[in-house]
C-alpha cells in the first residue's frame, strides 16, 4: 500500500487531521532540505509537499514566487532536488509530495522524471497546470510506479466534474479554497464551509483543503468539514525568518499524530 494511503488510514482511525507542510525546494539552500524534512515529521506533519522552483508559476501569489526566485538564484535544479530527497528519504517517514508545474518534467524528459521520482521514494505528485483532459501524458506511468497523483479543485469547478476528478481516487483531493493564487488570508469567501462539505461529500478519498490558512482557528474551522490542511505561504515565511518555534507551535494542535507513522 502506498504510504498516502496508509497515513489517512491511520488518521482516520485515531479520528484525527491532516497537516500537510509545503516547502520550497532550494530556498535556503538545498543542503538544509533533509533536515527541514525532518523536522517537519517532528513538528506533527502528515506528509509534506516539496515544490520545485519554476520561473513562471502561475498559481503561486507573492511569498511562493519569492521563496521560488531565491531557490533558483541558488541554482536548484529539479534533478538535485530528486536526488537531494533520495538522500533524505531514509531519515523521514511520512509521505514526500512533490509539487511542481509541467514545463520542468517535459525538460526533464517524462519517463526517467518517473523513474527516478520512484527511486527516491517520492510518493505523490501535484501538477497544478496539468488538467484532467490533458494527463494521459503521465498519469499511467504514475500509476505503474505506485505514485499517487494529487488532482485540485477549486471553487469553480462544477460539482459534476468534481465527481469526476475524485472518482480517480488517488491520495487525497485537493481543495483551493479562494479563488485566486497562494498566499495568507484573513478570511475565506461564506460559501467555503457549503462548498468543502459538498466535496467532501461526493469523494471516495480524503479531501484536503488549502490556500491561504495560517492560523490555528482556521485550520480549526476547515477541518470540521474535510480531512486536513496544506499550509504553504506561512511555513515558507518562517522557515525564510528562522522561526522555528513559531512553526511548530502553529503544528502543536497536530502533533499527537506524529508518532503514527
Ligand atoms: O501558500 P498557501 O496559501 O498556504 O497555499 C498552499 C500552497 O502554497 C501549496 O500547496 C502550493 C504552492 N504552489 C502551488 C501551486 C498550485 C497548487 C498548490 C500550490
Amino acid at each position: 500500500m502506498n504510504r498516502i494511503e496508509k497515513t489517512f488510514q491511520l488518521l482516520n482511525k485515531n479520528g484525527s487531521k491532516a497537516f500537510v507542510p509545503y516547502i520550497m525546494a532550494g530556498d535556503g539552500g538545498l543542503d538544509c532540505l533533509p533536515e527541514r524534512l525532518v523536522l517537519l515529521e517532528q513538528f506533527g506533519a502528515a506528509a509534506i509537499e516539496v515544490g520545485v522552483p519554476f520561473s513562471d508559476p502561475v498559481a503561486d501569489g507573492p511569498t511562493i514566487q519569492q521563496a521560488g526566485i531565491r531557490a533558483l538564484k541558488n541554482g536548484t535544479t529539479l534533478k538535485d532536488i530528486v536526488a537531494k530527497i533520495a538522500e533524505a528519504r531514509s531519515s523521514v517517514n511520512i509521505p514526500i509530495i512533490l509539487m511542481t508545474y509541467l514545463n520542468p518534467i517535459y525538460a526533464y524528459g517524462i519517463s526517467s522524471f518517473v523513474e527516478d521520482i520512484q527511486n527516491a521514494g517520492v510518493d505523490g505528485c501535484i501538477i497544478p497546470d496539468m488538467p484532467l483532459e490533458e494527463e494521459a501524458l503521465i498519469a499511467p506511468e504514475l500509476e505503474a510506479a505506485e505514485i499517487e497523483l494529487i488532482r485540485l479543485v477549486t471553487l469553480t469547478t462544477p460539482i459534476e466534474r468534481i465527481k469526476q476528478i475524485a472518482a480517480k481516487g488517488n491520495g487525497f483531493l485537493y481543495t483551493v479554497t479562494v479563488k485566486g493564487i497562494t498566499g495568507v488570508r484573513n478570511e475565506f469567501d461564506g460559501d467555503l464551509y457549503a462548498y468543502l462539505k459538498a466535496v467532501k461529500e461526493v469523494s471516495p478519498i480524503p479531501v484536503l483543503a488549502g490556500f491561504g490558512i495560517s492560523s490555528q482557528e482556521q485550520m480549526q474551522d476547515l477541518t470540521k468539514y474535510c480531512d486536513g490542511v496544506v499550509v504553504g505561504s506561512k511555513i515558507v515565511e518562517l522557515f525564510s525568518k528562522n522561526n522555528l518555534q513559531e512553526m511548530e507551535d502553529l503544528m502543536s494542535i497536530f502533533k499527537q499524530k506524529s508518532n503514527m507513522a
